[in-house]
């Protein structure tokens, strides 16, 4: 079962460079979340921060108890146990098999045999559809392949938090959709507490239980998905849903003279919310909610014609 993470007013400077400050948020045991956030904003310092890789200036992160901001380094290596990251670009050993590379962290961490460890390495790659990849070379697969082979190396501890920087950097729309799938199958599967990094709207819009939003060095918000989906607020709703008009700008905010040039436009209305994605097994994830559940609850009128759509849940495997 997945670990709770609670990061309470968590400040990172790189010298005298702000990063982001004051991010509190809680990511809840088992759920999916997805951190966005224009360029640079310090989406992979906040991943990094999270597995104690990189020390905040303030505040605190705390699993299982222990605060891993200010803990020792004993305390720091087993709360990593807990952790399995997939790096953007797999991070493979390039002279390894995939088989080689997703045993990699059982026979470096563990001591089980080499049966055992067949038999963990084979059900994760069966977990992430890599049968019969298992003697390829990095090299020789496509960046689709790789990024689950990164996946089930990032499984075969059992983690209870897992860590996701970027998963459709290099890929394409149709291998995009079918590794969140797999994300959602995955979760179903292992009921892990999931953290994905990303930029591809349709993947925040589709695959998390919760999003959240770094913008000029702060967490501008951060909340279930029909939370975010329906929001109004300029730079969610701008960025949400991938516009110019509002005021995140070209390569920063926006200065007050492009603001003020904008003043007569306003945001084009807000797109209906797409209906979740669903284990394509027929599975129930523990934090699956009806659509239109959070809505309902507090009042909201989602956007017309939301939840409308039919869900087609493609196979996990290619
Ligand atoms: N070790 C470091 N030392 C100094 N500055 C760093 C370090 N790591 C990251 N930074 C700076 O922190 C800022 C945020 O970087 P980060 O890679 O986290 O952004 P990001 O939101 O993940 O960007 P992108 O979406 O483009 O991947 C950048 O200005 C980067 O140069």
């Amino acid at each position: 079962m997945g670990a709770e993470v609670q990061v309470s007013h968590l400040t990172k400077k790189f010298g005298k460079q702000l990063i982001w400050g004051d991010v509190s948020l809680t990511l809840p045991a088992g759920e999916i979340s997805v951190m966005l956030g224009p360029s640079g904003t310090g989406k992979s310092v906040f991943l990094k921060t999270l597995i104690g890789l990189i020390k905040p200036d303030e505040g605190s992160v705390i699993i299982e108890g222990v605060d891993i901001a200010s803990c020792s380094e004993r305390q720091l290596y087993e709360v990593r146990k807990l952790f399995g990251v997939l790096f953007q670009d797999g991070a493979m050993f390039g002279s390894m098999t995939l088989y080689d590379n997703v045993a990699f962290p059982l026979r470096e961490h563990t001591k089980k045999s080499e049966s055992q460890i067949r038999q963990i390495v084979m059900e994760k790659m069966e977990l992430t559809g890599l049968i019969g990849a298992e003697d390829k070379l990095p090299g020789e697969i496509s960046g689709g392949m790789r990024k689950r082979a990164g996946l089930a190396r990032a499984l075969v501890l059992d983690p209870q938090i897992l860590l996701i920087d970027e998963p459709d950097s290099g890929l394409d729309p149709v291998r995009t959709a079918y590794i969140n799938q797999l994300f959602i199958d995955l979760n179903a599967a292992i009921d892990a507490t999931f953290l994905i990094v990303t930029h591809d709207i349709n993947t925040a819009r589709t695959v998390p239980d919760n999003i959240g939003l770094l913008y000029h060095k702060h967490l501008a918000m951060f909340g279930p998905r029909e939370m975010l989906l329906s929001s109004t607020e300029p730079v969610v709703a701008q960025f949400l849903n991938a516009q110019r008009v509002g005021p995140i700008g070209m390569s920063e905010e926006k200065d007050a003279d492009q603001l003020a040039a904008e003043a007569g436009f306003s945001m084009p209305p807000l797109p209906p919310i797409t209906r979740q994605l669903e284990p394509s097994n027929g599975m129930q994830r523990r934090a699956q909610r009806p659509a239109g559940q959070w809505c309902r609850e507090n009042g909201v009128v989602p956007p017309p014609g939301s939840f409308e759509d039919a869900v087609t849940a493609p196979g996990a495997s290619t």
